[in-house]
């Protein structure tokens, strides 16, 4: 038995000296780099925190003390030693464990994370609660130096450096984010991390500050200048130490001796302290120290040689779409790309090598990025703001606010919409519809496969006005490339099929689905029209009541939830019309989506040939569903 399968919870830990501590570290990366390799998941982050979290388990009394993850991609060491080996090997399956701290998955994990840069105001949360409750125990926020890029890290900093609350927040500083780390802040952090002058440390300083004599009024002002000017110089962290936070470090994160010692040290403090912990990326896996990008979030790979699996798949939605900007960048010099952290996931990494001066990387900073883009636009400049989707979450206010209420000609790539499959219900892109589609002023596209994208993003750029373009995770369709692009008709939606028995509408790839269904019902002897939408706004609402008249029953279909979706839309579109003698069924999920591969997702919830062809049955065989009736929606709006 290894020693990994002896710790059942933290507590078993403090029973090990350094040499069993130091062979636990090493079972713990074996073990995370076997399981990582067959499932996938965020390899680097969690190499590079064995020793920060072991440390953190010894020296804070969890679960009484709460340990608040930032992102939470970097908790699979936790969760290990949290009772969770066993389960381990289901990481991000489907019904297995999530790869994030999920309240409902353990006593262990306090915050519920995904998106970035909540961990400081989450512990400042609970850090005032136990002090009004006059309970008794320590909160630590573990912070990477790219979830500090984000701005709510420093309004979480900003509110707990004015009070006293005793709440430490450790930064875990790698030099990355998912791409090397950037900004202002990280390069001070980076001076911190390698000016020798540093080393000194603050007590030495301090010590020596106090020894300058106190002599006449005037020279003492002059030598407390002096002096702040040396504190400048040489005390470490003096920026945070300003903010009212104690600053600790930096300190080699895989020292653990050392990060046990400095965590004594900080529980003693009073009041905010920040300990700045120096680690490395992938650290005990060398296709991940080198590579701590690809690594970050990976496929399965093979684990002798770190040979990343690839299989052979269309170009993916996102591809496509860095390749076509880069073809429309190359004609119009004004066009230009704004990313938050991910400039690999969204596809704008060959734009960045292309184009250096037209490419912006903000960090984690997703509302910076679209206010940032409005006055690029303003300034007579082609932004694209290329975004996940649920990340766009962050910029909702910017997007109407800035963009859409001024008319921004702002091109808004949403990347990742629709279900993403592994990372789960804080990663899937299922919202944008709901709330976008209700800004005036904005125009919303889905694109059903690569040249719909092309020819999308072409359109973009051509109207004058904010656009928002959805596209998902996946592999495209595989469709040949046409050469030429061209501009969407505005506002219309397109028939890909006729039909006089009932009508598929759909929007993004699942018109795909929607074909192969209308294939099949004709077996059946059924004649299903499809509907190509393209756009969530404007709606083609002719379209719309053309077909629910001629066919009287109609099914949308949505990779989005169904409240304020697309259905929703088609459903509003009816009922202001006046159209009532139309039976609908809406397809797209009713609650947040678990984790697990995207067609089983989608399956779970009809989105699939089968799912639509059980859906026609239930209207064509005139049974009623409770759900989605324009008969319901009538009568509820009556009420
Ligand atoms: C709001 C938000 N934007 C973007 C992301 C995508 N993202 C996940 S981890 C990460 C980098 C985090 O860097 P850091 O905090 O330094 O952690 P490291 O991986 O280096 O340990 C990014 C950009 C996110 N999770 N949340
Ligand atoms: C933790 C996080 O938010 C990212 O690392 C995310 O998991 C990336 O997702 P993709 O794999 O879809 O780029
Ligand atoms: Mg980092």
């Amino acid at each position: 038995m290894g020693l990994l399968e002896s710790i059942h919870e933290p507590s078993d830990l403090r029973s090990l000296d350094s040499v069993q501590l130091a062979e636990l570290a090493e079972e713990i990366r074996r073990q995370m780099i076997s399981v990582v390799s067959v499932n996938g998941g965020h390899l680097a982050p969690n190499l590079g925190v064995v020793e920060l979290t072991l440390a953190l388990h010894r020296a804070f009394v969890t679960p009484k003390d709460k340990i608040v993850w930032d992102v939470g991609h970097q908790t699979y060491v936790h969760k290990l030693l949290t009772g969770r080996l066993a389960a381990f090997k289901t990481l991000r399956q489907f019904n297995g464990l999530s790869g994030f701290p999920k309240r409902s998955e353990s006593e262990y994990d306090f915050f519920g994370t995904g998106h970035s840069s909540t961990s400081i105001s989450a512990a400042v949360g609970f850090a005032q609660a136990r002090d009004l409750l006059h309970e008794k125990y320590h909160v630590v926020a573990v912070i990477g130096d790219g979830a500090m890029t984000g701005g709510m890290a420093y309004e979480a900093l900003n509110y707990a450096g004015q009070t006293e609350m005793n709440l430490i927040v450790v930064l875990n500083d790698n030099e990355m984010s998912i791409a090397p780390n950037v900004g202002a802040i990280s390069s001070y952090l980076n001076r911190l991390r390698t000016d020798p002058r540093y080393d000194k440390r603050k007590a030495d300083v301090e010590y020596l500050l106090k020894r300058i004599p106190r002599i006449g009024n005037k020279v003492a002002k002059a030598a407390e200048k002096a002096k702040d000017g040396l504190k400048y110089l040489l005390v470490p962290g003096l920026w945070f130490e300003e903010l009212g936070f104690t600053y600790l470090g930096p300190i080699d994160g895989h020292n653990l001796g050392l990060l046990e010692q400095v965590f004594e040290q900080a529980k003693q403090k009073k009041g905010p302290v920040l300990v700045h912990v120096l680690t490395r990326k992938g650290k005990g896996y060398l296709p991940a120290e080198q590579n701590p990008d690809v690594f970050h979030g990976v496929g399965p790979f093979d684990r002798e040689t770190g040979e990343v699996f690839k299989g052979i798949t269309p170009p993916t939605y996102t591809q496509v779409f860095g390749e076509t900007l880069c073809a429309l960048a190359r004609e119009d010099e004004k066009i230009v790309a704004i990313t938050a952290a991910m400039p690999g996931g969204t596809g704008l990494n060959q734009f960045a090598r292309e184009f250096p001066q037209r490419f912006f990387d903000v960090g984690i900073a997703e509302q910076h990025a679209v206010t940032f883009a409005a006055g690029l636009a303003f300034g007579g400049l082609k932004p694209v703001v290329a975004i996940y989707s649920t990340f766009y979450q962050r910029a909702y206010d910017q997007v109407l606010h800035d963009v859409c209420l001024q008319k921004a000609p702002v091109v808004l790539a949403i990347d990742r919409a629709g279900v993403v499959g592994d990372d789960g219900p804080t990663h899937h892109g299922v919202f944008d519809i709901s709330f976008l589609r209700v800004i005036p002023n904005l125009t919303f596209m889905a694109a059903k496969d690569e040249n719909e994208l092309r020819h999308m993003l072409f359109t973009a750029f051509r109207l004058d006005g904010p656009v928002a373009l959805r596209y998902p995770r996946s592999a495209g369709q595989g469709v040949a490339l046409e050469p030429e692009l061209r501009e969407i008709p505005y506002g219309k939606g397109e028939v890909l099929r006729e039909g006089k028995d009932l009508t598929l509408i759909s929007a993004g790839p699942l018109v795909y689905t929607c074909l192969a269904a209308a294939q099949e019902l004709r077996q059946r002897g059924w004649e299903a029209a499809v509907i190509n939408l393209r756009f969530l706004r404007p709606l083609d609402e002719e379209l719309i009541i053309h077909y629910a008249r001629q066919t009287k029953r109609l099914i949308t279909v949505e990779d989005h939830i169904l409240d304020g979706g697309m259905g929703s839309a088609v459903l509003e579109v009816l009922a202001d019309r006046g159209v009532t003698d139309v039976r609908v069924e809406r397809l797209g999920y009713e609650d947040f989506v678990d984790q697990g591969p995207i067609a089983v997702l989608q399956q779970s919830r009809g989105l699939s040939v089968k799912g639509i062809l059980a859906a026609a049955d239930r209207l064509l065989g005139q049974a009623r569903t409770p759900r989605g009736s324009l008969h319901d929606l009538v009568r509820l709006k009556a009420r």
